[in-house]
């Protein structure tokens, strides 16, 4: 069922414990979540409230012990292991704190590499590159690049499979206020012309302006704090 109007993510009551015994918690709470294509939806709220769980089975990394997770349609419990990670890589992209690249590899070759684990030998890198303004890097290793820079080439190889869902977490941990504005003022742009659904977890308040919805998670449980 890959219509057009498919969204990209839907998350429908999904729960999820983590622990054993007394030290037991419910990570996620009944946490229902749809995000379309082209959208850009932000996740905020507290230390230890279940954000890093929501991204964790958004892309297919952990199940939920109920309720269901589709992705462009598919659910994903549907998947065994090894369906699982060829479905991640060719359908979901993760940009980490700061860029979390290879550092023997240069730009070019970052997004090259990705490309061929998901299969696809014909990644025009430099366009790649280009589209998120980092063409005149593409021959630099990382520790040849400021952190903004990283975290371009970052979301470039996120990008290059040209996924239906990006999973960002925490991209501007690393960075100061001016390129904190400019990655997620990317990342949204990216959202729009790409038509890829982003999902960012971030603490930085400051960056919530550039996306279209914000969510709040408290205690495992997902409201909203602004719509669009
Ligand atoms: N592997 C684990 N085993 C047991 N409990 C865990 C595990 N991972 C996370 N938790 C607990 O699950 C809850 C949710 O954690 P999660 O990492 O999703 O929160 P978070 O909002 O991402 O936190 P942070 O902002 O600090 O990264 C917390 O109470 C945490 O202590």
């Amino acid at each position: 069922m890959n219509t057009e109007n498919t969204p990209a993510l839907e998350i429908v009551d999904a729960t999820l414990e983590l622990g054993d015994g007394d030290s037991r918690v419910r990570a996620l709470d009944a946490v229902s979540l749809t995000v379309r294509a082209g959208e850009f939806v932000a996740i905020v709220g507290p230390s230890g409230s279940g954000k890093s769980s929501l991204l964790a089975v958004a892309g297919a990394l952990s199940n939920p012990d109920s309720g269901s997770v589709r992705v462009h349609g598919t659910d994903l419990s549907t998947l065994s292991k090894g369906a699982s990670a060829k479905f991640r890589l060719e359908n979901i992209g993760f940009v980490f704190q700061s860029g979390n690249l290879l550092p023997a590899l240069t730009a070019a070759d970052q997004l090259r590499l990705a490309g061929r684990l998901a299969g696809n030998r014909k990644v025009d890198a430099e366009s790649v590159l280009d589209s998120v303004g980092m063409a005149h890097r593409a021959k630099n290793r990382p520790g040849h690049l400021s952190g903004g820079e990283r975290q371009r080439v970052g979301i470039a190889r996120a990008l290059v499979n040209a996924p239906s869902l990006l999973l960002v977490d925490e991209p501007t941990a690393a960075l100061d206020r001016a390129r904190s504005h400019e990655v997620v003022q990317l990342l949204a742009d990216q959202a729009r012309e790409q038509n890829v659904a982003v999902v960012m977890v971030t603490h930085d308040h400051d960056v919530l302006e550039h996306c279209d919805r914000v969510l709040e998670m408290v205690d495992g449980s997902l409201g909203a704090v602004r719509t669009a």
